[in-house]
Formats: C-alpha cells, sequence, structure tokens
C-alpha cells in the first residue's frame, strides 16, 4: 500500500514522497526490515524517534513521527498523536479485519480471561468458529498461538485478527486490559458487544489515580455498540456513562431483568438459573465459587446479545473445560489434602478464592502466594491482611520479583500479616515454599496456590525461568512417599 493511501484523511503532515511503497509496520526498530514503515513512539522507558536512524538503516521506507527529524532521509509523515495514529492505520493497512467478525471485548479487574473462555466454548456449541485474545493464549478455533501481552499492542493486534477473519472466524472474543485502553492498542475497533465484569484495586502503579483507573476501562464502552454492564459492582454507573449506544445490565444481588437467582456453589461446580426470553436457563459451570455466577452471567448476556440460543449456552458452558490456572484442581495422587491452582493477584480476587476455598474446605485452607515486582506495590499489604484474616495458615513467598527485591515485597506484604494475627512463614524461594506447605499438609487441608496460574516462568531481573507450578508440584509429590504410605 502507499503511504499517501495508508494516512488518507488523517490529520498529518508527509515530507517526501507520498507514492512510497509500504510493505509492513514496526513499532520497534529491532524487528524492521526493508519496505516497512517505523512509526516511532514516545514510550515511557524510551522515545522511539532515537531508533529512527537504525530503522532507516535497516530498510525502513519511512517513519512516522511526532516532530520532524533532521537527519533522517526516507519519507517522514508528521502526526500529532501517535499511538492513536498507529492504532488506526494498522486498521487500515490489515483491511479492517475487525469487522469481518463479531467483536466482543472483555474489560474487568478480574474474569475477564475466564468469562472470555466462557463465551468461546458458548459460541463453539453453535457452530460458530472462534478467536480469541488474552493473558494466557491466542487462538484460532484449536490452534494456539502464544502471547506476551493480555491485550497486543495496535500492529500485532491487527495482523492477529487478520489472520483469525482470513481462517474463518466469525466470533472474536479477547481481553481488553486498562493498559491496552489507555495506550490505544485496541483505538479504531467497533466492538459489537463490550463486557464490564468489575472494578477493584489494581495497576494503580500505571494508573496512578483510581479515577484514571475507572476512566481508562470506561473507554471500551465508548466504542461498544452493546455495553453489557455488571451493577453489582460500585463502577458500574460509570461504565455506563460512557456507553456508546445500547447497555445491557446483569446482576446476582438485584431483581433486574437478567439476575441469577436459585444459586448452588459446590466445590466442584456453580450451577443458577436465569430467564432469558420467558424461560428459565439452567446454567452449570464446571468452576466453582461465588464470582463464577458473575462471569457465567456476563458470558450468557453477551451470547444471547451475539443471538445464540438458550440450548447452546446451556450446552456450551455444561460441557467447557475448567481454565488452566483458575481455581484449578491439582491431581495429588490420592492424597487426603487437596491443591488448588490459581491466579488471583489482586486483592479482590484473592479474597475471592480464599472465600470459595473455605466455603467447602473439610479442614484448614492454606495459602501461598506473593506479588509480582514492578507492579501496584499498594496492594502488597492489603493481599497481606486479606491472606491473615482468612486463611488458617499462609506461606508468603515470591511471585515475579522483576527487578525488585523478592525480600523487600515480602515484607510489604508481612505488614498487612502482622495485623491480623493470622499464623504465617515467609520463604522467599516460590519452590520451597510449595514444598513447605505441600509436606505440612495435615489430613482435608485445601492449599491455594495463589497468584501465578497458568505462567511457566518466574521473572527475575528481566530472565524468566521455567517455574511451571504444576509441574512443581508433581515433582514435589513424587519425592514423597506415595498415598497411604
Ligand atoms: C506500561 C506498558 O504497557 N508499556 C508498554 C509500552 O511501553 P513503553 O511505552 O514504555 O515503550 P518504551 O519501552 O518506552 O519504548 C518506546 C518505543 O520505542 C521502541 N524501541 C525501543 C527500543 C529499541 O531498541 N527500539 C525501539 O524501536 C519500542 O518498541 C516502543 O515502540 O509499549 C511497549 C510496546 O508496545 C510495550 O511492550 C510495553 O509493555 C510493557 C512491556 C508491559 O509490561 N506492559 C504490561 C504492564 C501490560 O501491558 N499489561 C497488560 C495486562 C494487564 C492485566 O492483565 O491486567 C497487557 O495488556 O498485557
Ligand atoms: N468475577 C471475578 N471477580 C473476582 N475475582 C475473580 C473473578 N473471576 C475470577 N476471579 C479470580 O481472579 C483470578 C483471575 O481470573 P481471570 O484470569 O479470569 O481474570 P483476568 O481479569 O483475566 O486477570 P488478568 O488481569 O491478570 O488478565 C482467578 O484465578 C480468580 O481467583
Ligand atoms: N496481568 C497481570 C499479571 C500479574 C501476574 C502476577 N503473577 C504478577 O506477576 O504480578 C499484570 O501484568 O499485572
Ligand atoms: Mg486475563
Amino acid at each position: 500500500m502507499k503511504l499517501k493511501e495508508l494516512f488518507r484523511d488523517m490529520n498529518c503532515q508527509i515530507h517526501g514522497d507520498g507514492a512510497t511503497e509500504i510493505k509492513d509496520l514496526k513499532y520497534d526498530s529491532r524487528s524492521v526490515r526493508k519496505g516497512d514503515l517505523f512509526f516511532c513512539i514516545s514510550g515511557f522507558a524510551e522515545d522511539g524517534h532515537k531508533y529512527a536512524p537504525d530503522a532507516v538503516k535497516k530498510g525502513a521506507a519511512a517513519v512516522v513521527v511526532t516532530e520532524y527529524q533532521e537527519h533522517i532521509k526516507v519519507p517522514q509523515v508528521i502526526v500529532k498523536n501517535d499511538r492513536e495514529t498507529m492504532a488506526l492505520v494498522a486498521c487500515r493497512f490489515f483491511g479492517y479485519p475487525a469487522r469481518r467478525m463479531k467483536m466482543i471485548g472483555v474489560t474487568g479487574t478480574n474474569g475477564k480471561t475466564t468469562t472470555t473462555y466462557m463465551i468461546k466454548a458458548v459460541a463453539e456449541q453453535a457452530g460458530r468458529k472462534v478467536g480469541l485474545i488474552g493473558t494466557i493464549r491466542n487462538m484460532i478455533g484449536d490452534r494456539v498461538l502464544h502471547t506476551e501481552r493480555t491485550t497486543p499492542e495496535s500492529i500485532d493486534l491487527q495482523r492477529l485478527l487478520k489472520e483469525m477473519a482470513d481462517e474463518g472466524c466469525e466470533v472474536l472474543v479477547m481481553e481488553v486490559s486498562s493498559h491496552s485502553l489507555v495506550l490505544k492498542r485496541v483505538y479504531g475497533i467497533d466492538f459489537d458487544i463490550g463486557i464490564f465484569t468489575n472494578l477493584t484495586q489494581d495497576h494503580l502503579d500505571f494508573h496512578e489515580t483510581w479515577d484514571n483507573y475507572i476512566q481508562a476501562k470506561s473507554m471500551l464502552f465508548e466504542q461498544s455498540e452493546i455495553s453489557i454492564i455488571n451493577i453489582d459492582d460500585d463502577s458500574a454507573a460509570n461504565m455506563m456513562g460512557a456507553a456508546k449506544r445500547e447497555v445491557i445490565k446483569y446482576s446476582v444481588l438485584q431483581p433486574i431483568q437478567y439476575a441469577a437467582k436459585d444459586l448452588e456453589l459446590t466445590h466442584e461446580k456453580t450451577k443458577f438459573t436465569v430467564e432469558i426470553d420467558g424461560r428459565d436457563l439452567h446454567i452449570e459451570v464446571p468452576i466453582p465459587g461465588y464470582f463464577t455466577v458473575y462471569n457465567a452471567m456476563a458470558a450468557v448476556v453477551a451470547c444471547h446479545a451475539a443471538g445464540i440460543d438458550s440450548y447452546c449456552i446451556e450446552h456450551g458452558l455444561k460441557q467447557m473445560k475448567p481454565v488452566a490456572g483458575r481455581f484449578e484442581p491439582l491431581d495429588t495422587h490420592g492424597r487426603d489434602f487437596s491443591i488448588i491452582l490459581d491466579y488471583a493477584h489482586t486483592p479482590d480476587s484473592l479474597k475471592n478464592a480464599l472465600d470459595t476455598a473455605k466455603s467447602f474446605a473439610p479442614a484448614r485452607v492454606v495459602t501461598i502466594f506473593g506479588c509480582g515486582g514492578n507492579r501496584d506495590s499498594s496492594k502488597r499489604a492489603i493481599m497481606g491482611k486479606i491472606a491473615g484474616e482468612r486463611a488458617d495458615f499462609t506461606v508468603i513467598t515470591s511471585d515475579n520479583p522483576r527487578f525488585e527485591e523478592p525480600g523487600a515485597i515480602i515484607a510489604q506484604i508481612e505488614e498487612g500479616m502482622k495485623q491480623t494475627g493470622g499464623e504465617y512463614v515467609c520463604i522467599e524461594n516460590r519452590r520451597d515454599a510449595i514444598e513447605y506447605a505441600i509436606r505440612n499438609a495435615k489430613k482435608d487441608d485445601v492449599i491455594l496456590l495463589a497468584g501465578k496460574g497458568h505462567e511457566d516462568y518466574q521473572e527475575i531481573k528481566g530472565v524468566k525461568h521455567d517455574f511451571d507450578e504444576k509441574v512443581v508440584v508433581e515433582e514435589i509429590l513424587d519425592r514423597m512417599a506415595p498415598a497411604g504410605k
């Protein structure tokens, strides 16, 4: 595509030959190839303009800048908003792939991944081919694609959407993180359906204030035809206020049109009924927890709004597989205690996961958790307090310390724990912490491994070390005497 076609009708100035042919789009100089258009992004850590000469050396055919660059000899496009323009150009370059699919975006602090998997299961039950984009992996039908981000950068996202649409995906369900909304990764996409799960504390390192965080999440509804909102959440009004067009509300607590009733929660599944078009749907999902009612309600209402019939909604949810690392029971090979692998890494999700474990645990609930480094540090003491108040015993350990000292993170968690009188021990090495909990497990204990869920690594000082909690647990159990010995 020619440079001038890519930027047609956009607020920009093209310096140089507008007929320059563009082969591909790039935002990172390290991956530039001959014929690419390189976007210079002013980031938090780096200024992409610094890398323009390098990109040109590698063959960039043109660059996009916010200020004219004196020594650059290829055509330059001067724009006002770098990330917004990059997203719009990416939509155009890849041929607006989102327009070819039913686009469903899910935002909220907790429950995004789980809700997307529920929607995928239902849509597949209805015979639709589904593309899924999110934290654990991206998927085209059953085909798994690796991902590094919950919501990819705009160019990567549009490339992926094109691949999905080309492969025949009819429904696209994706997590839309608050980072992605602020950083315009999904800018230019018209979502058919936007879903709001909930809003509780997280990511204040990035958003700085609670108001900014609310504002970020609400952006999804400015670009959604139908906004599906959990009105039991305190921030629901903000989301509805931003809604572009139709709002559909759901609730578990209030008697509105789409409300869950007759809840039955067991250690294996969640059941409830919800009236759709005058008929009670009997929903059953193989994931435990009160919060699962909310995720399933979001999925039910979204699938109904997407035109999927009640039979497929019921059956799709009933036969879905548990989501990796989301309240996932691990095999203890006949031992008399149980282990649950969970991704709770926020105060609210830890509270929910512990309450759920306690609601069916015949004996103690023992939790093992830490907090990620270079992320919201104000949640650490709160999570310590939550564990101290709810768990019968806690092993405070390390999560992904990234560039922070794990000991310092643990000390911040301990501050909250100390306010409660809860019993705990600190073991920095996560493998040792898990081993400690397992070796000291008593009959009927429920051990909740929180925070890392599906992750198969531990990130320490920029290096991702192999650390798959399922494998770690297997290794520990292997070294122990078998059940009954
Ligand atoms: C806070 C945040 O999201 N930052 C993202 C942002 O980084 P940034 O603006 O600081 O970029 P930068 O490092 O300053 O670089 C500026 C520009 O120079 C370019 N560059 C840099 C170096 C070089 O040699 N050449 C070059 O061209 C970079 O590619 C970039 O375009 O833009 C980068 C390029 O797209 C992202 O990689 C980066 O994600 C970072 C690594 C990250 O960790 N993000 C996390 C927090 C995140 O997005 N998480 C959410 C999940 C949240 C949830 O699930 O709740 C997600 O959606 O994944
Ligand atoms: N609706 C919910 N409300 C509160 N907690 C939840 C909810 N759904 C799931 N959880 C808890 O949060 C954890 C993470 O769930 P999930 O991965 O679905 O959320 P997410 O929003 O995708 O998280 P992330 O922002 O990390 O991608 C689960 O393991 C569970 O402990
Ligand atoms: N999407 C979340 C993942 C956190 C997972 C947890 N294990 C951690 O590293 O803090 C984030 O980027 O904040
Ligand atoms: Mg997620």
